[in-house]
């Protein structure tokens, strides 16, 4: 299933070519196996050591158990450090890796540092293509500062501890190559875990319009997970997130591109040494130049918002991180930026901030309400604003998660002797805002619906399961059904008109942000 190449990329170095024409359905490149891999320290506990499995179960459970896990994971009673889901991927660690690191761990523990999980043993050939990355050795020690002084570190401490024979100069190389070529280890649903470096996606040149999306399905090495609903086995999948033809370069973006173009480009000299001249960095530089020009106070003010939110996420790492102070800084921002009258859901912090606000809800364990809130102002401004693609994975996944808290307020609804009051109260609330009943079942459908026509389209067959049991929750057998389901639903204007309510847009703000995503979605389901 590899339909990639390696070629000529010009000025950036060598880079990766689609070597057929292909659609979102096809998958260019999937691998089993990530050569070197690193869980963030933080994240040890909560992810499997071989697959990385642990990420979050289906909203309804979160909201039972409070946790993102669905299983309990065992720790390596050697180390106390590495945990596992089951005993087959304990196995397959122990003979790969781990049985070279464990007493290592058990030495260091609790201060592990994430590069020492690195050590995996590489084959010959795969030693020397992780070697030929671009390292930006000189640069980088040219640039100095806070960067090198930490990368020195990590490979000091790394040849210290791990009594590898490799020379220290040959650590602090592959420390840098890391640095410039690893990628974010993520869960399927986006969260960043850690760090992974594979020898052929080192291959890939940026664009902050990126065509392609590293995609980790749910299901990776199919042990001792209950839940799990797939049996995609691959550990990773580069996807189309829009027809390529044959020969086109292929492009991940390497950081947040919904972040403002000053940010992207400081970011991207900064850890990947280079100066980004793609067309959405074209066309933003124009913009914000105009836009500071003609707009200096709001320009100023948007400065502020991004601090702040910024401010949010450098909090969320330190003891002193407080949940309700960081909810309240997050909403002001929020609502500062919507009560502009030329708000634009694309205009950064606002993506950021949205996405963080709804996890903060989520962690919160019994906001619903307000998470749904969050949910729907991401599905229908933020996700077609920022990404064109429909198959833009972070879209779907994040109308999956739309959809189970759609479904965890709707069965709150029906008398049962389980129903959750807390839960009641805060469906009754919404309902109290002005979206019916009937026009939360019809919002449901319709989101279903779509989220399932795009993942039949998109290679994020991982998903389906997922979306499977959503569908079956509301009643649809088949895209027929469903699509006759919503061409006979009564109240699709008045569903339109509640949700404007609810999420307090005004017609002509409705019109310009939301509609032309929805005609989207017209189009896609031309009977409905
Ligand atoms: C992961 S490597 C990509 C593969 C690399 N081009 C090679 O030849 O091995 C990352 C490095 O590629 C270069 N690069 C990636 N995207 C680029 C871009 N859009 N413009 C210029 N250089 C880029 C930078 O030097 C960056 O540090």
């Amino acid at each position: 299933m590899q339909n990639i190449k390696v070629g000529d990329a010009a000025s950036k170095g060598r880079g990766l070519f689609a070597s057929k024409d292909v659609t979102p359905q096809h998958t260019l490149y999937t691998t089993n196996e990530l050569a070197i891999a690193a869980i963030n320290t933080a994240e040890l506990p909560n992810f499997c050591y071989r697959c990385y499995a642990g990420s979050r179960p289906s909203t309804e459970q979160w909201y039972n158990t409070g946790q993102y896990r669905d299983a309990e994971l065992k720790v390596c009673t050697g180390c106390q450090v590495a945990r596992f889901c089951g005993e087959r991927c304990q196995k397959q660690a122990w003979k790969r890796y781990h049985k070279h690191e464990c007493k290592i761990f058990a030495k260091l523990r609790p201060e592990v540092l994430p590069e020492q999980h690195d050590n995996a043993l590489l084959a010959d050939g795969l030693w020397s293509e992780v070697m030929n990355a671009m390292s930006h050795g000189d640069d980088l020690r040219a640039a100095g500062g806070d960067t090198w002084m930490s990368l020195m570190l990590i490979a000091k401490a790394t040849h210290e501890y791990s009594q590898t024979k490799v020379d220290l100069a040959t650590v602090l190389k592959l420390v840098c190559i890391l640095k410039v070529n690893g990628l974010k280890l993520s869960t399927t649903y986006g969260d960043p875990i850690g760090v992974f470096l594979d020898p052929t996606l080192v291959k890939i040149n940026h664009s902050c319009n990126g065509n392609v999306m590293v995609h980790r399905p749910t299901y990776t090495n199919g042990t001792g997970w209950p839940n799990r609903l797939s049996n995609d086995k691959a550990m990773l999948k580069l996807l189309p997130l829009r027809d390529i033809e044959q020969g086109e370069e292929l492009t991940i973006s390497y950081i947040d591109f919904t972040e403002h173009v000053t940010t992207r480009q400081k970011n991207l000299q900064k850890d990947y040494l280079f100066t980004c001249t793609c067309d959405k960095c074209n066309r933003d530089t124009v913009a914000a130049k105009e836009f500071s020009s003609t707009n200096p106070d709001l320009a100023k003010q948007q400065v502020t918002w991004r601090e702040a939110v910024n401010k949010h996420f450098q909090l969320l790492k330190s003891p002193h991180f407080s949940v309700a102070s960081s909810i309240n800084a997050l909403e002001s921002v929020i609502a500062a930026m919507e009560s502009q009258p030329s708000f634009s859901p694309s205009t950064d912090p606002y993506p950021r901030a949205i996405h963080e606000l709804k996890l903060l809800h989520m962690d919160n364990h019994k906001s619903v309400g307000p998470a749904l809130m969050c949910a729907l102002k991401e599905h229908l401004l933020v996700g077609p604003a920022i990404c064109a693609s429909p198959f833009y994975p972070t879209r779907i996944v994040n109308a999956i998660y739309l959809l189970q808290i759609l479904a965890l307020l709707d069965d709150s609804f029906t008398p049962s002797p389980n129903r959750d009051p807390q839960l009641e109260r805060q469906a009754r609330s919404i309902e109290k805002k002005g979206l019916s009943r009937q026009s939360f079942k019809f919002w449901r459908l319709r989101i279903c619906v779509d989220t399932c026509a795009c993942l039949l389209k998109s290679g994020l067959t991982d998903l389906t399961g997922a979306l499977e049991m959503e569908q079956m929750s509301i009643g649809i057998n088949d895209r027929l059904t469903s699509d006759e389901m919503l061409s006979s639903w009564p109240v699709k204007q008045q569903g339109e008109e509640e949700m404007m309510k609810v999420l307090d847009l005004s017609r002509e703000r409705w019109d310009a942000l939301v509609k032309p995503g929805l005609e989207s979605y017209d189009s896609r389901h031309p009977g409905a």
